[in-house]
């Protein structure tokens, strides 16, 4: 597996431009908020890492991960933000729902960054059971939270 050979919060903020000047929006989906809190988590102490402040930094939530685009969409066009991470956790239940959510979206965060002018970063994780999860949300694997935020920074300044 990708991820269990790549630690997700390594980075070397050497090659990350500074940070301090850009507005970024976080919409978190309330499903499994343990996961979720500590991608939230791994995402803030990123971009204060980098330089960023916090004033600068708006936070909505959602109810689940299905909300995320809407949410981002409506934050990226109402906010004023240079770059938009979207934090979600899809945890595989009984049913084929789980795929829905994830494919649905994936497939709309996908369009946001087609359809408007700010980045909007895929920071939802899509496992199969709640340990995976842990282990990218501040376990052994990393933080997805981390490496969204570092993303964000990186697409704020492309082509700078
Ligand atoms: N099962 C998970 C969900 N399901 C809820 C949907 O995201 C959505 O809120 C609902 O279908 C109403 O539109 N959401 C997650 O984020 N994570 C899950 O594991
Ligand atoms: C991803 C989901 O929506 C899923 O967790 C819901 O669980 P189930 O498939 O058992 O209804």
């Amino acid at each position: 597996m990708a991820t269990a050979n790549k630690n997700l919060s390594v980075y070397d903020k050497n090659t990350i431009p500074d940070a301090s000047k850009f507005r970024f929006g976080i919409v978190v989906a309330e499903w499994n908020p343990v996961i979720t809190e500590g991608l939230y988590n791994g995402a803030i102490e990123a971009l204060s890492d980098c330089g960023a402040k916090a004033e600068n930094i708006i936070r909505w939530n959602v109810p689940g991960s299905f909300e995320l685009t809407y949410g981002c969409k409506k934050m990226a066009k109402t906010q004023e933000v240079d770059a938009v991470i979207a934090i979600g956790s899809v945890i595989q239940g009984e049913t084929k729902h789980f795929d829905f959510v994830c494919s649905a979206t994936a497939q709309g965060i996908k369009d946001l960054n087609v359809q408007l002018d700010v980045p909007v970063i895929f920071c939802v994780l899509t496992d199969n059971n709640m340990q995976q999860s842990l282990e990218r949300s501040g376990g052994i694997h990393g933080n997805k939270g981390t490496e969204a935020a570092i993303a964000a920074i990186k697409m704020v300044t492309l082509g700078a």
